[in-house]
């Protein structure tokens, strides 16, 4: 597996202990959810303490500056409460469509295996002016990661960053990130 580029000897070291893990602990799966899709699992990843630890202190790296952490539904969730509490700053969960009571914003999207719509309450909190940084587990084609950034810059955030942990580089969703910056710990 390929790690990106890092700016700073605390990135590189992160990087590198994140690298090591999702690359011994990803779980690959063949023909799922759908004939065709080789489906990158990393359960095992966040249930490595380790591991765990070297990617939330990965996207916490890469996530300086921000005054919120927004994570996306689901997988996202469970990472971006862990870099919240690194930056010490606020976490916001951007929900799959019908999970929250209105008003909400919402923002439709097609992934690599179909299609859903994330939702966000609107002013609940206001992010006029908040520093945003999103973070999911996997870009693929990139729909989930760009529709989230979409939503919350609609709403008014200043998105800073989007990042995830693993990026499949033949999906080409890397290409869709002209407006944000994206950090991936991993590239395969
Ligand atoms: O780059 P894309 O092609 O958009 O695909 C990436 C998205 O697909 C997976 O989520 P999924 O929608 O399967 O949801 P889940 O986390 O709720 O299982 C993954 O967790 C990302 O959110
Ligand atoms: N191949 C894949 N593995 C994990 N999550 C995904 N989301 C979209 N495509 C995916």
């Amino acid at each position: 597996m390929d790690a990106p580029e890092a700016t700073s000897p605390e990135l590189a070291s992160a990087l590198e202990r994140a690298g090591d893990a999702v690359t011994r602990l990803t779980r690959w799966c063949d023909d799922f959810p759908t004939a065709g899709v080789r489906f990158a699992d990393l359960t095992p990843v966040f249930a490595d303490g380790p591991g765990y630890r070297s990617v939330i202190e990965g996207l916490a790296v890469a996530g300086a500056g921000a005054d919120l952490v927004a994570g996306v539904d689901a997988r996202g969730f469970l990472l971006g409460g862990g870099v919240a509490m690194e930056l010490g700053c606020g976490v916001l969960a951007v929900r799959k469509a019908g999970k929250l009571p209105p008003p909400v914003h919402s923002e439709s999207y097609s992934l690599e295996y179909g299609a859903a719509t994330l939702e966000i309450p609107c002013d609940a909190p206001d992010l006029k002016g908040r520093r945003v940084f999103v973070i999911d587990d996997v870009l693929a084609t990139g729909g989930t990661l760009l529709a989230a950034a979409e939503l919350l810059a609609r709403a008014g955030a200043e998105v800073i960053g989007v990042a995830v942990v693993l990026e499949i580089e033949e999906l080409g969703g890397r290409g869709r990130f002209d407006r944000y910056p994206l950090t991936s710990l991993v590239r395969v």
